[in-house]
């Protein structure tokens, strides 16, 4: 049984998973990492895989938590036919590799966008030849409402919700945050199209802050449970 472990700056997404499928799963903030030692001891762990994008702290606490020593991954040039354009994939999310190498499994001849809701929106371009073109990283929405309620005199308000036409405080402050992850998202999906000459490429939306950025979308977006896992399956050849 292979333990895999995606390990983002909010929270810790886990899996365990034989012959190919997901036999428990889970996620944890970083504060109650603790708690997975005993959540893991539990099963006939042979092999495990992680993705840390937040950091060496986060990483030797999941190391202990792990009775295996943690293979961790980075982001590639190159995987079963998807081809990197980054320039530096030492420097890229790894989270942002595997979560397309995950969205490739799931739909392999098509042109995706695949975002990435979680502490900043990822959102990527994929070619239906297996281009990775690059992606875009903006706040996500919490960290934008923090820093308006950090930096501002009066925006010190919770969040309310996404109106077209917001006349009030919290909701304006909603909707403009989600309205600009909804952009970044709708014009990389316009670009995507724009640059293969083909119309509409498919959308999948995977994190914590999926569905609230679902519900904000013009055109169809497909919620996948955890893309990133997904890819790690992949590479952690989890058949
Ligand atoms: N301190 C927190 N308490 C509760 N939820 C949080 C906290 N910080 C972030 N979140 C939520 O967790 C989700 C982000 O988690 P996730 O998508 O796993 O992001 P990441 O991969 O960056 O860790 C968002 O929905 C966000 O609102
Ligand atoms: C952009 C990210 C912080 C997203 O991480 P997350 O929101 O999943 O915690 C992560 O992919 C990252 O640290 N990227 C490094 C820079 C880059 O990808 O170019
Ligand atoms: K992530």
């Amino acid at each position: 049984m292979k333990l895999l472990i995606d390990a983002g700056n909010s929270r810790v997404k886990w899996a365990l998973c034989e012959q190919g499928r997901i036999v428990e799963q889970g996620a944890v903030l970083h504060a109650e990492l603790p708690s997975l030692a005993e959540r893991w001891a539990k099963h006939p762990v042979t092999e495990a895989w992680g993705a840390c994008v937040a950091g060496e702290e986060v990483k030797a606490g999941l190391e202990a938590a792990s009775r295996h020593p943690v293979h961790w991954v980075t982001s590639e040039a190159a995987r079963g036919g998807v081809r990197n354009h980054y320039r530096n994939v030492a420097e890229q999310g790894v989270d942002r590799w595997l979560a397309v190498l995950g969205a490739r499994a799931l739909h392999p001849d098509e042109d995706l966008v695949i975002a990435l809701a979680g502490t900043a929106l990822t959102v990527e371009a994929l070619s239906a030849d297996g281009d990775y073109l690059g992606g875009a990283i903006l706040p996500g929405a919490r960290l934008m409402l923090g820093a308006l309620s950090h930096n501002t005199a009066q925006l010190k308000r919770e969040p309310g919700a996404w109106h077209e036409f917001p006349d009030n405080t919290p909701d304006a402050l909603a909707t403009g945050a989600w309205d600009a992850l909804a952009g970044a998202v709708e014009r990389m999906r316009a670009r995507l199209a724009e640059q293969t000459g083909r119309p509409s490429p498919r959308l999948l939306i995977s994190g914590g802050d999926a569905p609230m950025l679902a519900d904000c979308l013009t055109g169809p977006a497909d919620l996948v449970d955890n893309l990133v896992l997904l890819g790690l399956m992949s590479v952690a050849d989890c058949r």
